[in-house]
């Protein structure tokens, strides 16, 4: 059986619709798998914020300034930053203002920051800050605890953020978290995330980002949630943040590669978690995506030997174990 027939008994089980498998028409077949003809892949950086967001030991601002520097050097496009959320809440991001000083910011590269409210806003602005990301939960329970507010009741607060946002001429990103499952509520119904991921593009944001929060999804499950989400936003204006607890992240990338999504969001060496999802381990490592993406010949911008430097430089400074894989094994064959 050939490679493109594969992937088309793939597609058909994962139930894609047919103008899904259309738009795959339109692929290249590349080192003998069919994946979308991508002009550009974008990777979205976020372990300056998930990544460090949940660290329990304070991590030195100029440690975190260091990161995000690296990351930029290295070439990633989008690295986000920082969050203007309740010090209360997140201790570990207090320092957001200063982080957002004290950055070279380079010409080209985006530095979003987290803002759940105005306040979030206010703050972010101040800082001189152009893009933000509003981050709503696909359920009442995730909802409750990571923004101490209902659905109904964070979305009306989203619209505002977007318009005041955009008023100021500062783009905003939308996260759907939770979107495949929840740590409260279990398993989630993709058609009420890819609802939610459509409200959050008609308010105004310019691309979602559906977060597996708690790392449980599968290709299956990563399939009809993207499937779904096309029905209420185009699919280039959508994002995977996948998180590796079940190990399952690189397929889900790959999958979702497969649909025709062409910006992932990562965390440098695996790191992070969200604090108020309880066992979830750190994204998908940067370092492996980049490994996966070259393998395709793909376009990704990233410098990989600075992305390791970078690697190394996090992992040192924190004292923890690298969980990329791909790191691992090129450092060591360095070494
Ligand atoms: C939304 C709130 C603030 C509601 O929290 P609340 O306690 O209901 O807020 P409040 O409005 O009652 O205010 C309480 C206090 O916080 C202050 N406050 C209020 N807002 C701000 C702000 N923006 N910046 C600074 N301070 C703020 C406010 O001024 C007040 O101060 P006080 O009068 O007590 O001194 C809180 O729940 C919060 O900050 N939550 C953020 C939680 C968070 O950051 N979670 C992790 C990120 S989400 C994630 O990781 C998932 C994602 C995006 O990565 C996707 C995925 O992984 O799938």
């Amino acid at each position: 059986m050939s490679a493109a027939i594969t992937v088309l008994k793939l597609q058909q089980r994962l139930g894609l619709s047919s103008a899904c498998r259309a738009s795959l028409a339109r692929t290249t077949q590349q080192r003998g798998l069919q994946i979308f003809a991508a002009d550009q892949i974008t990777i979205v950086e976020v372990g300056p914020r998930d990544g460090l967001q949940n660290e329990q030991t304070q991590v030195p601002t100029q440690v975190k300034v260091e990161l995000i520097n690296r990351l930029a050097e290295a070439g990633v496009g989008a690295v986000e930053a920082t969050s203007f959320v309740s010090p209360k809440w997140v201790p570990q991001l207090a320092d957001s203002a200063e982080v957002m000083s004290s950055i070279v910011k380079l010409p080209g590269v985006r530095y979003p920051v987290l803002t759940p409210n105005m306040k979030g806003l206010e703050r972010a602005a101040a800082a001189g800050v152009k893009e933000v990301a509003v981050f709503p939960a696909a359920t009442e329970a995730f909802s409750m605890k990571n923004l101490n507010a209902s659905i109904p009741n964070i979305l009306a607060c989203c619209r505002e953020v977007v318009a005041a946002a955009r008023d100021q001429d500062i783009a905003v990103r939308g996260y759907v978290s939770c979107a495949l499952g929840c740590p409260y509520q279990g398993k989630v119904n993709p058609q009420e995330a890819a609802k939610l991921a459509g409200n959050l593009y008609d308010m105004g944001c310019y691309e979602v980002s559906m977060g597996d929060t708690i790392g449980v999804a599968t290709p299956a499950s990563t399939a009809k949630l993207f499937q779904a989400c096309q029905e209420h936003v185009p699919l280039q204006k959508l994002a995977a943040h996948m998180h590796d607890t079940y190990g399952q992240a690189l397929a889900n990338i790959l999958t979702c590669l497969q649909m025709g999504i062409t910006v992932f969001d990562t965390s440098i060496a695996g790191l992070g978690g969200c604090p108020f999802a309880m066992g979830a381990t750190g994204n998908v490592a940067t370092e492996d995506v980049v490994y996966m993406l070259n393998g395709f010949g793909l376009n990704h911008g990233i410098n990989l030997d600075k992305l390791l430097a970078a690697s190394s430089f996090i992992t040192g400074a924190l004292g923890k174990q690298n969980n990329s894989r791909a790191a691992t094994a090129m450092l060591a064959a360095q070494a």
